[in-house]
C-alpha cells in the first residue's frame, strides 16, 4: 500500500476505535460526542487555515494544516457512518474518467 493510503487507513481505524470512548481523554471521542455540525464545523475552521498557508506560501503551515483537514474530514465522515474508504473508492471511479467527462456527468 502507498505511503498516504497507510496513513489514512490508521487514522481511519483509530477514529472509529474511538466512538465511545471517553471524551475526558480523547479529543475524537469529545469531537464524535459533539455531533457532526460541530465535526462540520471544525473540518470548515482547519480548512481555511490550510487555504490560507497555501496562499501565503508557507509549505510548513500548509502541510500541518493539511494533516488537521484530513483529521477533521475523517471525523466529520465518521459522524456521519462512513469514512475515507468510501472517499478513495469515489476517487477510484474518478480515475476512470476525464475531469471534463466528470462535469458533464454533474450537470445531467
Ligand atoms: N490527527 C489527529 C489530530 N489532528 C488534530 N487534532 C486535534 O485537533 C484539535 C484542534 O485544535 P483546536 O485548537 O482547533 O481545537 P480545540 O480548541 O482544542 O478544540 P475545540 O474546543 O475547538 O473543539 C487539537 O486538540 C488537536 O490535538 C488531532 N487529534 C487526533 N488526531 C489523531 O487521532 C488519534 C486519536 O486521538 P485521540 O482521540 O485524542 O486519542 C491520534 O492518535 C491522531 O492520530
Amino acid at each position: 500500500m502507498s505511503r498516504i493510503g497507510e496513513a489514512l487507513d490508521v487514522l481511519t481505524a483509530r477514529i472509529h476505535a474511538r466512538r465511545g470512548d471517553d471524551p475526558e481523554t480523547s479529543y475524537t471521542a469529545k469531537l464524535l460526542s459533539q455531533g457532526r455540525e460541530k465535526a462540520a464545523k471544525k473540518l470548515g475552521e482547519e480548512g481555511v487555515e490550510a487555504a490560507i498557508a497555501g496562499a501565503k506560501g508557507d509549505r510548513a503551515e500548509l502541510i500541518a494544516e493539511s494533516a488537521d483537514v484530513l483529521y477533521h474530514l475523517a471525523v466529520l465522515l465518521e459522524a456521519n457512518g462512513t469514512s475515507l474508504n468510501a472517499v478513495a473508492a469515489e476517487l477510484d471511479r474518478r480515475a476512470g474518467v476525464s475531469g471534463i467527462e466528470e462535469k458533464a456527468s454533474r450537470k445531467s
